[in-house]
């Protein structure tokens, strides 16, 4: 911890996840706890950084501002396939297709198959969360993937208690990748996540001389690990007081 808190936060580019990371994870998707000094911190951050804070969430961009509607640096959300920055918003064109749609019909069939399954609809995809009914990740795994099956447009990734479609060609490389963009050599990118998704934001970090950091378990490529949310808003409050 003392070595990361040490870092010029004037030359670092921070890319936080959210769930996980800077919430703790909750039974379900809506019953999260935002910390009530969390959009202090953030936009303390922000101004340090000289705007260069980023929230890269597999949430929609709009959760994202529904839970820190102050948050004031650039929202990727739906793992990279929306954004908002500077206070433009860019959709996907997957956003609201008659794909998205078919893939959402057959996920909502599947969940009313078991009750204790739980189905989050995005514009460019669909979550189905078993965390209520742990047996059933490997045919909610099985199911979600024939769904996909001809539609090349679409992947399946794993969460956390959960198995989530979403378009190819999004990711929070991506987003890391395209805010990168234009900066100055100097800068580093910092990713701090917790999940799988995670990790492809922080191979790209590797490639520019990053720093990444995991939130509590799992196989990762981070050199560095921080066991929960109240580990990084510790970090982000020594940041904060950077002389
Ligand atoms: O990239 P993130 O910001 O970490 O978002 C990943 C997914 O987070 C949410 O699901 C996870 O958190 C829920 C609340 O703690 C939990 O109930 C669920 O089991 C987790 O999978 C969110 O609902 C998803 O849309 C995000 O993709």
């Amino acid at each position: 911890m003392t070595e990361l808190a040490t870092l010029d936060l004037r030359r670092l580019y921070l890319f936080l996840d959210f769930d996980g990371t800077l919430v703790d994870l909750a039974p379900t998707p809506d019953a999260i706890h935002v910390p009530d000094d969390l959009p202090t911190l953030l936009a303390g951050l922000h101004d340090r950084t000289q705007g260069r804070l980023a929230i890269v969430s597999g949430r929609e961009v709009a959760q994202i501002a529904h839970f820190l509607p102050t948050f004031p640096g650039a929202i990727y959300g739906a793992h990279g396939a929306e954004s908002r920055v500077d206070g433009i918003d860019r959709p996907h064109p997957l956003a609201g297709s008659a794909t998205v749609a078919a893939v959402q019909a057959a996920a909502a069939d599947l969940v009313a198959t078991e009750p204790a399954l739980l189905l989050e609809r995005k514009k460019t995809g669909a979550v189905v969360h078993y965390r209520a009914a742990p047996t059933k990740g490997p045919a909610v795994r099985a199911a979600l993937s024939d769904m996909i099956a001809g539609h090349p447009d679409l992947v399946l990734h794993a969460s956390k208690m959960a198995w989530e479609i979403r378009p190819a060609d999004a990711s929070k490389a991506g987003a890391v990748q395209a805010l990168m963009d234009g900066q100055p050599d100097d800068v580093r990118p910092v990713v701090i996540g917790d999940d799988t998704t995670d990790e492809e934001a922080m191979e790209v970090a590797q490639t520019m001389n990053g720093i990444c950091i995991r939130v509590g378990e799992g196989d990762t490529i981070a050199p560095h690990r921080l066991d929960a949310p109240s580990d990084v808003h510790a970090l982000l409050r020594r940041w904060a007081v950077q002389p």
